[in-house]
């Protein structure tokens, strides 16, 4: 039997290879070598300051890199934010980036920019998002900025998915929301890889997103310490060792 959690028992569909980043003459990324591929769910943890964010500015190319990203198999080279994103790697970011001037129709519409006037296709994906989070299509007109936090997230997802994505990047996308809401949204990302869309989850709170992942990487001072199968997790006092290493 295959074990499903080892890197590389799934075809790849996002390949990191020694990437590393700096903001001046901080380190905070030194060498991530991580994969994720179809119908992965994976999650990526660690402490405040682990340089979780910096690995996800690093794969879109936000912020300059070294190393390698191959996306289905072929080099990122020249890595520009917009170019990942037109590639289908799509990043819903910490603090969730919509335009709360603008109503979730709006946002949602502006996620699905690829396409065009094609009204058909807008069609299409708006109704998969209204499955995905029922309540986005009650709110359709509201200006976003008025929505609690759980629903602005949903939309921040959302409107992720408009984009029709080949691999979701979140991150943190529980922060600051009650458990609840956090149980909603995380739920939706299980759906979602389990229909075959890899999804990179950064996450603070490890013991959800380990009820989710296939396989987790924990950082540490801008290094991958440890590759775990949440499987193996017998209690989370034996993540600690490594938070606290
Ligand atoms: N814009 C920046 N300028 C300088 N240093 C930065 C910048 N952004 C992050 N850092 C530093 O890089 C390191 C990694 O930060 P990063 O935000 O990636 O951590 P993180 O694991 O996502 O933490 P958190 O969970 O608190 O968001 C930290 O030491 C942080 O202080």
């Amino acid at each position: 039997m295959t074990d499903q959690s080892a890197p590389g028992a799934v075809e790849p569909v996002l390949d990191v290879r020694g990437l590393s980043a700096r903001y001046g003459h901080v380190e905070a990324l030194k060498g991530a070598d991580l994969c994720a591929g179809k119908g992965e769910l994976i999650a990526v943890l660690g402490p405040n300051g682990a340089g979780k964010s910096t690995l996800l500015r690093a794969i879109m190319g936000l912020i300059p890199n070294q190393g390698e990203v191959r996306f289905e198999g072929a080099s990122l080279v020249r890595r520009d934010p917009v170019g990942v994103a037109r590639k289908g790697v799509v990043l819903v970011p910490e603090g969730r980036g919509i335009f709360g001037s603008m109503t979730v129709y709006e946002n949602l519409e502006l996620g699905a920019y690829k396409i065009g006037r094609n009204k058909h296709e807008l069609q299409r994906r708006l109704t998969h998002v209204f499955e995905l989070f029922p309540r986005l299509k009650e709110r359709l007109s509201q200006l976003s900025g008025s929505m609690s936090g759980g629903e602005q997230q949903m939309l921040a997802v959302g409107r992720a998915m408009m984009a029709d994505p080949k691999v979701l990047l979140l991150d943190e996308p529980s922060l600051g929301l009650a458990p609840r809401v956090t149980g909603e949204i995380l739920e939706t990302l299980g759906t979602l890889s389990a229909s075959g869309l890899p999804v990179v989850l950064v996450e603070q709170k490890a013991p959800l997103a380990l009820k989710l992942a296939c396989r987790a990487y924990l950082f540490s001072l801008g290094r991958i310490v440890a590759t775990i199968d949440p499987r193996e997790v017998k209690s989370h006092d034996e993540l600690a060792q490594y938070y606290f290493a």
